[in-house]
């Protein structure tokens, strides 16, 4: 039996692609899958299950999953059960709250934010003792503020081209975001040896791309 992986399709897959194929999975059949959602290797060792981050835990949680691979953007807006694993170290952003340059939280009233992540939102709130009326918005939040639906924005940002192209400015960094591999807890008792041995060989390879980030950083080669 194959160990069943839910791969995050889109962004995830594609940064995640190349750490598969230097842990020595073969990726091919990955890489030309076209629109096809199951993907056997070659060596029938793993089977990856493309599918949207959100419904990677709900495979998990359900079972139907050994492992996931998944930012920890969802696993804490989910409240994830799994155990995690590794952090991929790809994927790599920050939570902001951000808005146009006439924004201010300490202005009184309740503001309303919008956000995909409602429960991150709520709990940031919570700690700055700060109520306010949360908006789910299912993507391009940027425009929320734009167009007069939120006062501000809870969203994650990498380079910070989107917020900058449409005028919005950051008033605070709240968590950083990363990929990481979870897996269902029953799995891990049934598949220890194969899970941890396909741990051990992603972890050998972000440590390698870790050092040679830090190696072209410092300037030795
Ligand atoms: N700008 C970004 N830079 C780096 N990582 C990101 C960025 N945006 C999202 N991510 C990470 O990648 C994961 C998947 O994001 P992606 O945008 O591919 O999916 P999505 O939001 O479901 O988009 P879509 O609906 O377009 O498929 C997120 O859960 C997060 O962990
Ligand atoms: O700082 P940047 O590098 O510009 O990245 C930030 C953008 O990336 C994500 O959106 P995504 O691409 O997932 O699209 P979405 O609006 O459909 O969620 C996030 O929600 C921001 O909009």
């Amino acid at each position: 039996m194959p160990l069943k992986i839910a791969l995050t399709k889109g962004r995830v897959e594609r940064q995640v692609l190349p750490l598969l194929e230097a842990a020595g999975i073969d990726c091919s059949l990955l890489k030309q899958k076209n629109r096809k959602l199951i993907i056997n290797t070659s060596d029938g060792n793993f089977q990856f299950i493309l599918a949207k981050g959100p419904d990677v835990t709900t495979y998990l949680n359900a079972g139907a999953v050994d492992v996931g691979i998944v930012g920890s953007d969802i696993l804490t807006e989910q409240r994830n059960q799994q155990a995690e694993l590794l952090d991929l170290q790809v994927g790599c952003c920050q939570f902001v709250l951000a808005s146009t340059n006439n924004f201010n939280l300490n202005q009184p009233g309740r503001k309303v934010i919008g956000t995909k992540y409602p429960l991150i939102t709520q709990r940031y709130f919570e700690t700055l003792g700060r109520d306010v009326e949360i908006i789910k918005i299912e993507g391009s939040v940027e425009l929320a503020p734009l167009i007069g639906l939120a006062d501000a924005i809870v969203d994650i940002t990498e380079t910070g081209s989107t917020l900058r192209e449409n005028n919005l400015y950051v008033y605070d960094y709240l968590d950083l975001v990363s990929t990481r591999l979870v897996a269902n807890r029953m799995s891990l008792k049934q598949h220890a040896a194969e899970i941890f041995t396909l741990v051990d060989q992603l972890a050998e390879v972000v440590q390698l791309t870790t050092d040679q980030r830090q190696n072209q950083g410092s300037g030795v080669k």
